[in-house]
């Protein structure tokens, strides 16, 4: 298992990468994966009885058709009674039709059973990433998780709805054939069922080293997977940077690997099939041989021999079949381990109760805070800082030296590594994420937008004007002084945005990242380089509007350009994940020109 605990006063680092946490779970039991499996379709226990009933008298049929037909043989063929003969051939017409139905029932059934699996399952993933932390994110490729929410889901249904009918059919087809065999004949039955053990062996010793293959070609669908994605979201540094040909190397490597992978695992899937054809021809040839021979010393009849002969194609046909089923089954358990792999995570950022009083008076505090994104460095070290309400901060330094880690840890991007931060004078783990949010607000250094209108993403998140009007919102924004940002879209709050596209300017984009902080009223406002890519006039714009801000909002400012925190009450400069108080405009910008900066 991966390592994952909450401790009280020490959370751990985080390993989420789920391409390293596979190695530890490969080893899960098919058993144990199946029982996991099985809890998604507990709700569906009337359709899958329905199926099963199905299945069952789909079966049954099929099994008493031989019986009826070496009946039919020794009783009429024999005596020459043609009448029965008809007779018996419309019993089987019946029979076989009735078959027919309930062959096509169970389709359907189970049809809708995997499709609402599916459904069940794509949401389940979908909601497990909403919960799950930002570190989760860092350590995952989103084309890797794209691919496990969409192809190993899909394989799961494949089996589900098309498969596992078959393969219940095919078993319960396969017992009563072997019932039927052992009980007419011992002997014969033992001699045409010798064949079958070998199948089972050879299917048990083969099955791990099946789905490991099918494991490593669905890894390597998701890694061709996150090149795509990689190569799309940078497309323009790729043509820019003239690295068309680097991105096609790499993506044909992942084609290769995957081609590669691909071959093995077609390769496994396809050992069943031959070999269960092979062991099945040899039990029929065992069946004819030592049936004549038991007709020869008076002990059979031929009546019995068709029967018999018919059984021995009902046993070894499913099996037959079970041969791709069985390998749909590897698969359907390989594609479960990937998808079960983000299920089981948690969130290391989980609210805790503490039932803790106020220790602080500060609106904020760092009490010798440490953090680090992964085991191999420390990026902040031992940070003590106090943000009291209604003040400025700003937060200096050179590139690298810690200040976008210093905001995540206040707004709980990240929980420190060793340390507390209090917000209210409590452990900000003791708040609710809507509690947190609400009370903090974080304008990143590069602002997402969603696709649909402007209304809706200044508006994102934000339940306390979740259904105002246009007019009362253009209130609300002109009370908030934000109405001169607005008029910068030409239609205004209706004005069209598409996620990821270049229809607005990244400096409009912090514009209606800066409505959307301002709107939701935050006790502490975060902006991280919020106005680098803003003209100078609107720059000022945003000044005025922040100081009209409630006389109770704390303002943390992240900036590269001093005239943007000339206002601020104190200014902090982080460097080499320290920070230290830099007193005046001027001392800042005397530890900046000396201050160490990355190489
Ligand atoms: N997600 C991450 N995973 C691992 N290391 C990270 C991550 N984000 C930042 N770092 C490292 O943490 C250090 C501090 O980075 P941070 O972004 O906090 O600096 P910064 O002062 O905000 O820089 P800038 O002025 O360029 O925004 C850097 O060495 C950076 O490489």
């Amino acid at each position: 298992m991966f390592r994952f605990t909450i401790h009280n006063r020490a959370p751990v680092i985080m390993n989420y990468n789920l391409n390293q946490l596979s190695t530890g779970q490969e080893k899960q039991s098919t058993y144990k994966a199946l029982k996991s499996l099985l809890k998604l379709i507990s709700g569906e226990h009337k359709n899958l009885w329905l199926a099963l009933i199905a299945i069952l008298v789909n079966s049954g049929l099929l099994l008493l058709g031989p019986l009826l037909v070496g009946h039919t043989v020794d009783t009429y063929i024999r005596t020459k009674q043609f009448h029965g003969v008809l007779i018996f051939g419309g019993i089987l017409l019946v029979m076989y039709m009735i078959a027919m139905v309930t062959g096509y029932t169970q389709t359907r059934l189970m049809g809708g059973v995997g499709q609402r699996m599916l459904y069940t399952l794509r949401n389940a993933i979908f909601n497990k990433l909403q919960e799950l932390p930002v570190s989760f994110f860092n350590q995952n490729k989103a084309g890797d998780l794209i691919s496990r929410v969409n192809n190993d889901t899909d394989k799961l249904n494949q089996f589900f709805s098309q498969s596992l009918m078959q393969f219940i059919g095919s078993i319960v087809t396969m017992i009563g054939a072997g019932i039927f065999l052992l009980s007419i004949n011992l002997e014969l039955g033992a001699a045409t069922l010798a064949p079958a053990v070998v199948i089972v062996l050879f299917t048990v010793a083969l099955s791990p080293w099946v789905k490991r293959k099918n494991a490593k070609n669905l890894k390597s669908v998701g890694g061709m997977s996150a090149e795509i994605q990689e190569s799309l979201n940078n497309f323009k540094v790729i043509i820019a940077f003239n690295r068309r040909d680097y991105f096609r190397k790499r993506f044909n490597e992942a084609n290769t690997k995957n081609y590669k992978t691909a071959i093995g695992a077609g390769l496994a899937n396809n050992i069943f099939v031959p070999v269960y054809g092979l062991l099945s021809s040899i039990a029929q040839l065992i069946t004819l041989l030592f049936g004549i021979y038991l007709i020869s010393k008076g002990n059979f009849t031929l009546g019995l021999l068709v029967s018999y002969i018919s059984y021995t194609t009902n046993f070894y046909n499913p099996l037959r079949q079970l041969a791709a089923l069985w390998t749909s089954f590897q698969v359907a358990m390989a594609s479960w381990d990937r998808i079960s792999q983000i299920l089981s995570l948690e969130s290391n950022l989980k609210q805790i109760s503490l039932n803790e009083t106020a220790t602080s008076s500060a609106l904020m505090e760092f009490k010798n805070v440490h953090f680090s994104y992964d085991d191999s460095k420390e990026i902040l070290h031992n940070i003590n800082l106090r943000f009291e309400k209604g003040k400025t901060y700003a937060l200096i330094g050179p590139t690298g030296g810690g200040k976008t880690t210093t905001a995540s840890l206040i707004s709980r991007l990240y929980d420190p590594t060793k340390g507390t931060v209090l917000l209210n004078g409590k452990d900000i783990r003791s708040f609710s994420a809507a509690e947190r949010t609400q009370k903090i607000g974080f304008i990143l250094q590069e602002p997402f937008l969603f696709t649909g209108t402007v209304k809706e993403n200044i508006l994102y998140g934000n339940s306390q004007y979740a259904t105002v009007t246009d007019a009362e919102l253009e209130k609300i924004i002109e009370e908030a002084n934000l109405n001169a940002l607005l008029a910068i879209f030409d239609e205004g709050l209706n004005t069209q945005i598409t996620s990821g596209s270049d229809s607005i300017s990244l400096g409009q984009k912090q514009l209606i990242a800066f409505m959307r902080a301002v709107l939701r009223n935050p006790e502490l406002l975060i902006l991280d380089e919020a106005t680098a890519n803003i003209d100078t006039i609107t720059e000022q714009l945003l000044g005025t509007i922040l100081n009209k801000l409630s006389k109770e909002t704390t303002l943390v400012i992240i900036a590269h350009r001093l005239n943007t925190i000339e206002n601020a009450d104190e200014i902090y400069f982080v460097n080499e994940g320290e920070v230290q108080k830099a007193g005046t405009l001027n001392d800042a910008l005397n530890m900046l020109l000396k201050g160490k900066r990355v190489s």
